[in-house]
């Protein structure tokens, strides 16, 4: 990477004392160099025209100005990638997580596009025929019509089964005929719906015949393509600011006794015949959800992805940062330098290496089922759906956590929005609520979990995730401490067995002393959760030093050894933050706890001379990282008084407030 500026020599320093080959991290990290040299391609034809191109910064901007903006450079970046962009990589990757990366270079906060391409073009692929796909996708791709994913309503988010918008069926006209029947059933929330769409993914209750069989997805229509105006019996709007996420004109959307065409219901996994004939889906009764659990997967990588951009900054921040002194007169040290400072930083970037290994393998394990479901096997998919949901919901949460450590690192510069820490922490903290809320998705995997464990109970071999559910019932006792990283992770499946036995015994104790079922499940949630976390924790932790191990085999000697530091920094770290639960389900001692310590403290020390390079590894372009602090050549300090320029508070000496309200008061007598 280059810079036309001068390097702050704090950070050339950092630099010089490197010493693994930065590039074969980022080709691990990217999947193989073949891919890193397709996105940095793609990276030099879509950021060749300066990417934001901002002249005032976006958050200096009205709710009005700031929604054409957004308009405006999504309009941009989206003619770049039709008529630049997928010459190279074909159209069958529009949508994907490169792009995605790159367009984070002409927006601070969201695209308005965003949820066209994260899920209305999804659904599509997922939900609709062949014949119905011939009819929509190629529309849709070439962005003839804009859609959104409306199925939250203001009453129901989580509970799908609750939704109350109705379609019912009219095989007089053949349309459904859509409709919101209280205030509670208005769509809320959608991104893209408030202003831009014109078309929608829309899920409600089907009614054909008489009855219901619960919620479907249709594509709807709701404005008019050349006036932009909605449709008579359509009400749409924006629903306000909010926390972040406030380019992308999350919307409102209710029907009056609104007609679309049958074969606007997505048909792939259930029909409606002409006649009104139900036609139900043979293979799964969940089908319908894909486009959730597609999503889940993904977000994932955007977990891994925004935390390196957060530590990113935060570490080349902590370079050319110094503060205080270590002794009386002496030089003050780079904040970099101070062991807790490394505790903090150093987590995040080991982190964001297992969650972006996590989520390639989470990808594959994706593709495969899906390959499965193709050939009508749907033996996969709860395993499957188990998985995506722990997984989505703790890097979710653990990115939020650790973006917001990163921020607390940079002190008082990182409360700047022109830091870029604001903007990635209010963007993750939703996508630990969409797409399924945390408590919520890690409550599915526990179903899960509880059936894998009677499984196992009953002498059956489990599926490989939860395989350490058998060893459970063949050892006895607590496990053995071993403080190697396969001793590690196999105290850490325990600590999940432990878990999971311990809730299937308090439903059970539940049930005989008199509670049914659904009341004891419900007592034991709290525990629940706690188990899926732990589950989820030990699958992070398995997969990614397999994955090291694996992509490691041919690297250089010093790549082995940064990226080995790193997984053991990931390992002992968990393993200090849950010293109980290791207390309580191995033969740990309190020796081992120290040793623990001291060898998570000795790690910080070798990891340190490495951290910049490791963060470099991430190979984030300065547009991408959009920030003041994190920039690759540590111009900190100067960048911050540019973007002072920038104020628009600034460009007169004098504020008009003064004469009007300030003045008149000084001089007015008590
Ligand atoms: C670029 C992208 C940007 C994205 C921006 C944000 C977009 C959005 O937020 S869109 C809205 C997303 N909304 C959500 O995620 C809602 C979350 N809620 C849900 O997913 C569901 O309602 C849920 C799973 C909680 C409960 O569903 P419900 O139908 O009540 O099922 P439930 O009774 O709990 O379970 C029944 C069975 O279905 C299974 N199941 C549930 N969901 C799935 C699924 N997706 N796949 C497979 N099986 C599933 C369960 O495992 C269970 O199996 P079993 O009976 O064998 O244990
Ligand atoms: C920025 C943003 C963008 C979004 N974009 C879209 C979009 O494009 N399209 C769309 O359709 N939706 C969208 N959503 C909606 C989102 O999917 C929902 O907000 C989310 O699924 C959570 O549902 P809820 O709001 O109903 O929360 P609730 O379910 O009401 O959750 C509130 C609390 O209740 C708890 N809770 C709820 N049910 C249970 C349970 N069964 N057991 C234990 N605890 C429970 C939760 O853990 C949480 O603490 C978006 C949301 C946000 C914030």
């Amino acid at each position: 990477m280059t810079s036309k500026n001068k390097i702050n020599e704090d950070l050339a320093n950092e630099r010089r004392k490197c010493n693994f080959n930065i590039e074969e991290v980022t080709y691990i990290l990217d999947g193989g160099k073949e891919k890193t040299l397709q996105r940095k391609k793609i990276e030099d034809v879509a950021l060749n025209g300066g990417a934001s191109v901002d002249d005032i910064p976006e958050e200096y901007l009205s709710a009005r100005e700031r929604y054409e903006n957004a308009i405006r450079k999504s309009c941009i970046y989206t003619n770049i990638v039709k008529n630049e962009v997928l010459e190279i990589t074909g159209i069958e990757n529009y949508g994907s997580p490169v792009l995605r990366r790159t367009g984070d270079a002409f927006f601070k906060d969201i695209s308005p596009f965003m949820l066209h391409l994260g899920m209305f073009v999804p659904s599509i692929i997922g939900q609709c025929t062949a014949e119905q796909q011939a009819t929509w996708l190629p529309r849709a791709l070439d962005m003839k019509i804009i859609g959104a994913y409306a199925q939250t309503e203001l009453g129901h988010g989580t509970f799908i089964r609750g939704l109350e918008t109705t379609a019912t069926y009219d095989p007089e006209t053949e349309e459904f005929v859509l409709h919101s029947p209280t205030i509670t059933s208005y769509k809320w929330w959608a991104g893209g719906l408030g202003r831009t769409a014109n078309h929608c993914t829309v899920v409600a209750q089907l009614y054909t015949q008489g009855k219901c069989h619960g919620t479907h997805l249709f594509i709807v229509q709701i404005r008019d393509l050349e006036t932009h105006m909605p449709l008579p019996g359509v009400k749409v709007g924006e629903i306000g600011p909010r926390m972040g996420f406030n380019t992308a004109d999350n919307g409102f959307l209710g029907f009056n006794n609104y007609r679309i065409p049958r074969m606007n219901m997505m048909m792939k996994n259930a029909q409606v015949l002409k006649d009104g004939t139900y036609v139900k889906a043979a293979r799964h009764g969940k089908l319908t959800y894909g486009t959730m659990v597609f999503v889940r997967v993904t977000l994932v990588g955007e977990a891994s992805f925004n935390l390196a951009k957060a530590v990113t900054i935060a570490v080349r921040y902590s370079a050319v940062r110094r503060q205080s002194e270590l002794r009386p007169g002496s030089i003050e040290p780079q904040i970099l330098d101070y062991p807790t400072q490394q505790h903090k930083l150093f987590i995040c970037i080991a982190t964001a290496h297992a969650f972006q290994l996590t989520a390639s393998w989470l990808w594959n394990t994706f593709t495969a089922v899906q390959a499965e479901m193709k050939k009508g096997n749907v033996d996969t998919l709860p395993e499957l759906h188990a998985l995506s949901s722990c997984l989505k919901a703790l890097s979710t949460s653990d990115a939020t956590a650790y973006i917001e450590q990163c921020r607390f690192a940079c002190g008082g510069h990182g409360y700047m929005l022109s830091s870029n820490l604001p903007f990635l922490y209010a963007f993750v903290v939703a996508t630990r609520t969409y797409e399924g809320d945390y408590t919520v998705l890690l409550l599915q995997t526990a179903r899960f979990l509880v059936k894998a464990w009677e499984q196992a109970e009953s002498g059956k071999v489990v599926t490989p995730t939860v395989a350490y559910l058998n060893r459970h019932f063949t050892t006895n006792g607590k496990m053995i401490w071993d403080n190697s990283p396969e001793g590690i992770i196999r105290v850490f499946q325990s600590v999940a067995a432990g878990k999971i036995s311990l809730c299937v015994r308090s439903i059970r104790n539940r049930i005989t002393s008199g509670m049914d079922h659904e009341d004891a499940w419900l007592m034991t949630t709290v525990q629940l959760v706690n188990a899926a976390e732990a589950h989820c924790r030990s699958v992070i932790l398995h997969t990614y030093w397999n994955e090291i191990v694996r992509l490691t085999k041919h690297s250089s000697d010093n790549v082995k050894t940064v990226l080995n530091q790193l997984v053991m920094l990931y390992l002992t770290y968990w393993a200090l933050e849950r010293t109980g639960d290791l207390l309580r389900y191995s033969t740990i001692s309190e020796n081992d706890i120290d040793l623990l310590q001291r060898q998570y403290e000795e790690l910080l020390v070798k990891i340190r001379p490495n951290a910049v390079g490791l963060v470099d590894a991430f190979d984030i372009r300065d547009e991408i990282l959009q920030s003041t602090l994190g920039s690759y050549d540590g111009r900190v300090y100067e960048r911050l008084m540019e973007e002072v320029q920038k104020n628009p508070l600034n460009k007169e000496p004098v504020d008009p407030s003064f004469h009007k309200y300030l003045k008149p008061l000084m001089k007015s007598k008590i």
